[in-house]
């Protein structure tokens, strides 16, 4: 065997020809980066996305001066929860990772203190204390993944069991945008407007030109379900027997959702949290043949049971922040299989972080049927020093040790620095509030919308 961990250089060796002292695996201290990363003005049943969204870097560096990075949602009631999380860490070691989440229960507060509301970005469903935390652990748990892979020099995926897969592939996801967003110095980017079948269309070409995708998920709930099932069906002509999804984030009746259902039965490869909360999604899915999927109504285990028992979805769009890490996807992914559930993969504003946990965490699972989100190509800076680079809408697994990833420490550092010179307005994504600043009568909709 080439290499092993053990529990001291005293204490042997697993295999034969390394040991790692322990030393090496203990934390020295955990450096949490806020950053404030340009957004496109990308639309959804909320509002707009802000011209700049939160995001947390999280460093957990070894004694061995080994250093690790993950990275999850940057608002302030995560940095709130970061903050204990990474003092608590100082002095364990980052092989200790089924600690973590009691370690994150005993120091991150008290969970009343969080009320069961929908997330100010509205589209991961109900917010709770609980989900915040796994969010934050995810991050931590990524990050020393990370540094336990460069310690003993093996890919995360390799920690997780192995790959069985050489690339994962993921689908190009459209979104309804302006051109601009309406404040002045807000970054631009070439991608112009889209705002009708048209529009739509043309974003798809050039996500298939330029990245090779050749699944498409048009975000909804903008615009009354007429003119997105019209997207939908320009997008079939214009792409033939491509798989295409429709996510509203929960904008519809039930009854709407089966107007809809029916009207794009055998168009779309699944229709994606058409209305709010199981028992709707339940009764939407009993008449129609065409697939549900989810990243809003099965987001914590606890919620698994209602949903699977009762058909409400067919897959489930995992994502490691909201479930607590890599190894927790992986149980989650285990619990799918067993029911006959689907897997596919959600994913919201991230960095080159994330993107490459996701597609380590991705490789490992043999049951992934559909390919994933992902935000990543809408994006115009990050904090790694290489660009991923799709292909034929794939991204390669690395073999390199640990993610893979190396910090540009110098965009961390300007990114960081918008973040500490925002007043805060731009600290807490909220959708509704970017959308006022174009509609100062905007406040968001009650479900369901339409
Ligand atoms: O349901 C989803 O797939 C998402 O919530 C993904 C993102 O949050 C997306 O809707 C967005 O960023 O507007
Ligand atoms: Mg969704």
């Amino acid at each position: 065997m080439g290499s092993g961990i053990a529990d001291g250089a005293e204490s042997g060796v697993i295999g034969s020809d390394r040991v790692i002292p322990q030393a090496n695996l203990t934390v020295e201290a955990v450096r949490l980066t806020p950053v404030l990363i340009a957004d496109p003005p990308l639309l959804n049943t909320q509002g707009v996305h802000q011209p700049y969204t939160p995001r947390l870097v999280v460093e957990v560096v070894t004694e061995a001066g080994v250093t690790g990075v993950g990275e999850t949602y940057g608002d302030t009631a995560y940095l709130r929860l970061a903050e204990p999380l990474a003092e608590a860490l100082r002095g364990r070691r980052i092989n200790e990772l089924n600690a973590l989440e009691t370690l994150a229960e005993a120091v991150c507060g008290d969970p009343s203190s969080v009320s069961d509301r929908v997330d100010a970005s509205g589209l991961r469903g109900v917010r709770t204390a609980d989900k915040l935390r796994l969010s934050v652990v995810s991050a931590f748990e990524v990050a020393c993944l990370d540094a336990l892979g460069k310690t003993c020099g093996l890919p995360v995926h390799a920690l997780l069991g192995g790959k069985v897969r050489e690339s994962v592939e993921y689908s190009a996801y459209l979104f309804y945008r302006w051109a601009k967003h309406p404040v002045d110095g807000a970054p631009v980017d070439d991608w112009g407007a889209a705002l009708d079948p048209e529009g739509v269309v043309a974003q798809a070409r050039r996500f298939a030109r330029d990245h090779g995708f050749t699944s498409f998920k048009l975000k909804g709930g903008v615009f009354p379900p007429d003119q997105e099932i019209a997207a939908i069906q320009a997008l079939a002509e214009a792409f033939p027997g491509r798989p295409l999804r429709l996510d509203p984030n929960g904008a519809w009746s039930v009854e709407t959702s089966h107007e809809v259902a029916r009207a794009l039965d055998g168009v779309l490869e699944y229709l994606e949290d058409p209305t709010t909360g199981t028992p709707g999604m339940a009764r939407v899915a009993s008449a129609t043949p065409l697939p549900l999927a989810t990243n809003m109504c099965v987001t914590t285990f606890p919620e698994i049971e209602e949903a699977f028992t009762t058909g409400a979805v067919r897959i489930v769009l995992c994502d490691h922040h909201y479930w607590g890490g890599l190894r927790n996807t992986r149980r989650l992914a285990g619990i799918c299989d067993a029911f006959g559930v689907g897997l596919s993969m959600h994913s919201n504003t991230h960095l080159g972080i994330s993107l490459a946990a996701m597609t380590h965490v991705a490789a490992t699972l043999p049951h992934l049927d559909h390919a994933c989100d992902t935000h990543y190509p809408w994006l115009t800076e990050d904090v790694v020093t290489e660009r991923p680079v799709f292909t034929g809408g794939h991204l390669t697994v690395s073999d390199a040790p640990g993610l893979g990833v190396e910090l540009d420490r110098e965009a961390l550092r300007a990114l960081h620095e918008r973040w500490l010179a925002d007043d805060g307005t731009l600290r807490d994504r909220d959708d509704a509030a970017a959308m006022r600043v174009a509609d100062p009568t905007w406040t968001t909709p009650a479900v369901p919308r339409w």
